[in-house]
C-alpha cells in the first residue's frame, strides 16, 4: 500500500446540550479528521483532542501542527508498508499520543478497507455488538440530574456514569440511589478535580455501592491512586493516568487502580489499545471503553474495541443522540441498550458526504 497523502479536515458540530465536566462545559465539538489517501484505498482517522488542553495537554492547534511539521513528513520519509510501522515511524517524537493515534487510525482503516477486513476482526473482537454506558454532566440542580438519568435509563442505557467535582458528588449520587434503587449500575468520574486530602470524603462513597470511581486525582499522582485504593472500598478506575501499556502495566502493579478505560485516542491508537486490553485481561484487570465525544467515524471503530473479550464493563459508547441531533455519520442507535458492532471493511462506516460538506470548517492537504 502507498500512502500519497493526510488530509487535515477541521469540522465543527454543535452538541444537543451543553456537557459539563470538572474541567468545563463544552457546547460543540471541533474535530479534527484525518483522511488518509492510499494507492488502494482511502482511511479516516478521527482525533479526541479538545479545542483547548484542559482533558490532556493536547488540544487540536497543536495537533494540526505537529501533523505538519513531524509526524506526516516522517512517515514520507518511512514510507510504512502498513499501520504497524507507523508507531515506530513515529517513536522519535515525544508524546502526542492523540496526534499519533488518528494517524495511525486512518492508515489503518485505508489498509483493512483495502484488504476487505473490518476493523473488529483485525482487532479480536467476540462479541456483535456492546451494552452501552451514558456519561451525565454536571447539572445545575438535582432535580435536573434526576430527569436526564430518567431520560437515559428509558433509552435503555445500562449504566450510568455521573460526572462529579468537590461539591458536587455525595449529593447527586446519593439522589440518584433513592430515585432509581440499588440494582442501576452507576459509577462516577471525577476528571482528576479531587486531591488527596479528600480521601475521606471519596470513602464516604462506598455506601452508595458505585462499580467505580474514575480518576480522581491528578494525572501524574499514580501513588496517590495506590494510597487512594487502600483507604476506599469502590474501585478506582483510571483514565487520563493511562496513557500507554506501559503506564497501565505499573499502575496495576502499584495497586493504583482495578478497572482501567481504555480510550483508544488517548493511547496512541487502536493496536496500542488492545495491547492495554491484553495486558489488563492477563492481569484480570476488567477494562471499558471510554469515550471523547466522538462522531460516528470514532464511535464505529470504539465499537469495535468494545467487542473485545476483556470488555466486561459497559463504556461511554453511547448512541450519536447522546451527543449530536445530526451525526457526521449514519447515526449508531440504541437497541435494547446495545450498539451494533459495524460489520463492514475498515471502521465500516463513511462521512455522509452532504453532512460533511455541511459541518467542514477547514481542509489542508498534507502530501507525502
Ligand atoms: C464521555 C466522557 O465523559 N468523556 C471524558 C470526558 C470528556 C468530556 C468532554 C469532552 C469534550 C470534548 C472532547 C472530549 C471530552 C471528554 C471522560 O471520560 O473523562
Ligand atoms: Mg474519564
Amino acid at each position: 500500500m502507498k500512502l500519497a497523502g493526510i488530509e487535515l479536515r477541521r469540522v465543527r458540530m454543535p452538541l444537543v446540550a451543553p456537557f459539563r465536566t470538572s474541567f468545563g462545559t463544552q457546547t460543540d465539538r471541533d474535530v479534527l479528521l484525518l483522511r488518509a489517501v492510499t494507492d488502494e484505498a482511502e482511511g479516516w482517522g478521527e482525533c479526541v483532542a479538545m479545542d483547548d488542553p484542559l482533558y490532556s495537554s493536547e488540544y487540536v492547534e497543536a495537533v494540526a501542527d505537529v501533523l505538519r511539521r513531524f509526524l506526516v513528513p516522517a512517515l514520507a520519509a518511512h514510507a510504512p508498508a502498513d499501520a504497524t510501522a507507523v508507531a515506530p515511524a513515529l517513536h522519535p517524537f515525544k508524546g502526542h499520543r492523540m496526534a499519533k493515534a488518528a494517524l495511525e487510525t486512518a492508515i489503518l482503516d485505508a489498509e483493512l478497507r483495502a484488504a476487505g477486513r473490518p476493523l473488529s476482526r483485525e482487532l479480536g473482537a467476540v462479541h456483535d455488538r456492546v451494552p452501552c454506558g451514558v456519561s451525565v454532566g454536571i447539572m445545575d440542580s438535582r432535580a435536573k440530574l434526576l430527569d436526564t438519568v430518567d431520560g437515559y435509563l428509558s433509552e435503555g442505557y445500562v449504566r450510568i456514569k455521573l460526572k462529579i467535582e468537590p461539591g458536587w458528588d455525595l449529593a447527586p449520587v446519593r439522589a440518584v440511589r433513592e430515585r432509581f434503587g440499588d440494582d442501576v449500575l452507576l459509577q462516577v468520574d471525577a476528571n482528576t478535580a479531587y486531591t488527596r486530602a479528600d480521601a475521606d470524603l471519596l470513602a464516604a462513597l462506598d455506601p452508595f455501592d458505585l462499580l467505580l470511581i474514575e480518576q480522581p486525582l491528578d494525572e501524574e499522582d499514580i501513588v496517590g491512586h495506590a494510597d487512594l485504593s487502600a483507604r476506599v472500598r469502590t474501585p478506582i478506575c483510571l483514565d487520563e493516568s493511562i496513557t500507554s501499556a506501559r503506564a497501565a502495566a505499573d499502575a496495576i502493579r502499584l495497586g493504583a487502580c482495578r478497572i482501567v478505560n481504555i480510550k483508544p485516542g488517548r493511547v496512541g491508537g487502536y493496536l496500542e489499545a488492545r495491547r492495554i486490553h491484553d495486558l489488563c485481561a492477563a492481569h484480570g484487570v476488567p477494562v471499558w471503553c471510554g469515550g471523547m465525544l466522538e462522531t460516528g467515524l470514532g464511535r464505529a471503530a470504539n465499537v469495535a474495541l468494545a467487542a473485545l473479550p476483556g470488555f466486561t464493563l459497559p463504556g461511554d459508547t453511547s448512541a450519536s443522540s447522546r451527543y449530536f441531533r445530526t451525526d457526521l455519520t449514519e447515526p449508531f442507535v440504541l437497541d435494547e441498550g446495545h450498539l451494533a458492532v459495524p460489520t463492514g471493511p475498515g471502521i465500516g462506516v463513511d462521512p455522509l458526504p452532504e453532512v460533511l460538506a455541511e459541518i467542514t470548517t477547514s481542509i489542508e492537504w498534507l502530501p507525502l
